[in-house]
């Protein structure tokens, strides 16, 4: 399998653009899932304080740099996680980030840290950014970013007049029926990267016939062109399985590429269908 491409951030920094998603991957069998899944060639690892696996996650990365320091190196690998909801506000921002990075201090720093949602108000957003910047500057992290920001928690931020770092990803729900062009434009236009949660519809759309069609046309499955689909259009991918196969299939998506056509024939931006939460239109 070839290795996992990366792409280069606002700050320089690269990031893989296939991940693995590590929500629900289970406490007891986290950190096994993801040492076998470095084995088959995953780099980047998506966890959060929510999940309660940021511990095992970090404990399956050290156990791959620990068999061969020589060859496996922390840098190789990309780590993210996010703050909770009721962890943002500068003081209590200030100590779950400490709390986080105490959790996999092996791993000497954080690549990417993200406000997770935009569900409180504009003061603990910022003291929460405030925080995070803060963190980079001590060398606990070295990117920041956020997660189902629409465009006026993104206005809010970039507008505040203590922003020094700006966020490198907006982590946000996207697949064919859920096209989000104004929040897609904004980022493209502040050089926000869109990193794309549950972007396999969590299987609810593998039934969907122009789907299916797609996946006889190009041998694949309908997670693959799930995954392609966010590939080609330079979104970062983090598709979750805790299974092995399902692991292998979900890389293996670097040798063929969907037509135009077909991409537009699967698009349906008048649809907006989402499987997770949406917090991006919160008015607080
Ligand atoms: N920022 C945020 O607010 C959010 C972030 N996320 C992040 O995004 C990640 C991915 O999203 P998630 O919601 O987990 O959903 P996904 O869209 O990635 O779907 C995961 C589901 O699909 C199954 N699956 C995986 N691969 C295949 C395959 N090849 N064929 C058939 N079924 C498959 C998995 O089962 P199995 O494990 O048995 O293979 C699981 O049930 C999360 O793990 C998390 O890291 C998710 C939601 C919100
Ligand atoms: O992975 C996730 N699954 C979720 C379900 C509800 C709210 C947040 C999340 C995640 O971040």
């Amino acid at each position: 399998m070839p290795a996992i491409p990366s792409v280069t951030l606002n700050n320089g920094t690269k990031i893989p653009i296939l991940g693995l998603g590590c929500y629900l991957l289970g406490r007891n069998t986290t950190s096994e899932i993801v040492y076998n899944a470095i084995k088959l060639g995953y780099r980047h690892f998506d966890t959060a304080q929510m999940y309660g696996n940021e511990r095992e996650v970090g404990q399956g990365i050290m156990k791959w740099i620990n068999e061969n320091p020589q060859a496996n190196k922390r840098s190789d690998i990309y780590y993210t996680t996010k703050l909770l909801g009721e962890n943002q506000g500068y003081d209590s921002a200030k100590r779950a980030i400490r709390t986080s990075f105490q959790k996999v201090n092996q791993l000497e720093y954080i690549d990417l840290f993200l406000i997770h949602d935009p569900m409180t108000n504009k003061d603990k957003r910022l003291g929460a950014w405030k925080a995070l910047q803060e963190a980079v500057e001590e060398g606990l992290i070295k990117s920041i970013g956020i997660s189902s920001y629409g465009i006026r928690h993104m206005k809010e931020l970039l507008e505040w007049d203590g922003l020094t770092i700006k966020p490198v990803v907006n982590q946000i729900e996207l697949n064919p029926w859920l096209t989000r062009k104004e929040i897609v434009q904004y980022c493209k236009d502040h050089s926000i990267y869109l990193e794309t949660f549950s972007p396999l519809t969590k299987g609810f759309k593998f039934n969907d016939h122009q789907l299916q069609a797609l996946a006889t046309k190009y041998n694949k499955s309908p997670a693959q062109i799930l995954i392609k689909w966010n590939l080609q259009n330079d979104y970062i991918v983090i598709p979750k399985s805790s299974n092995l196969q399902r692991q292998l299939d979900n890389m293996n998506v670097f040798d063929f590429a969907i037509s135009d056509e077909d991409m537009k024939m699967i698009t349906h931006d008048e649809a907006y269908e989402y499987f997770d939460w949406d917090p991006t239109d919160y008015m607080g």
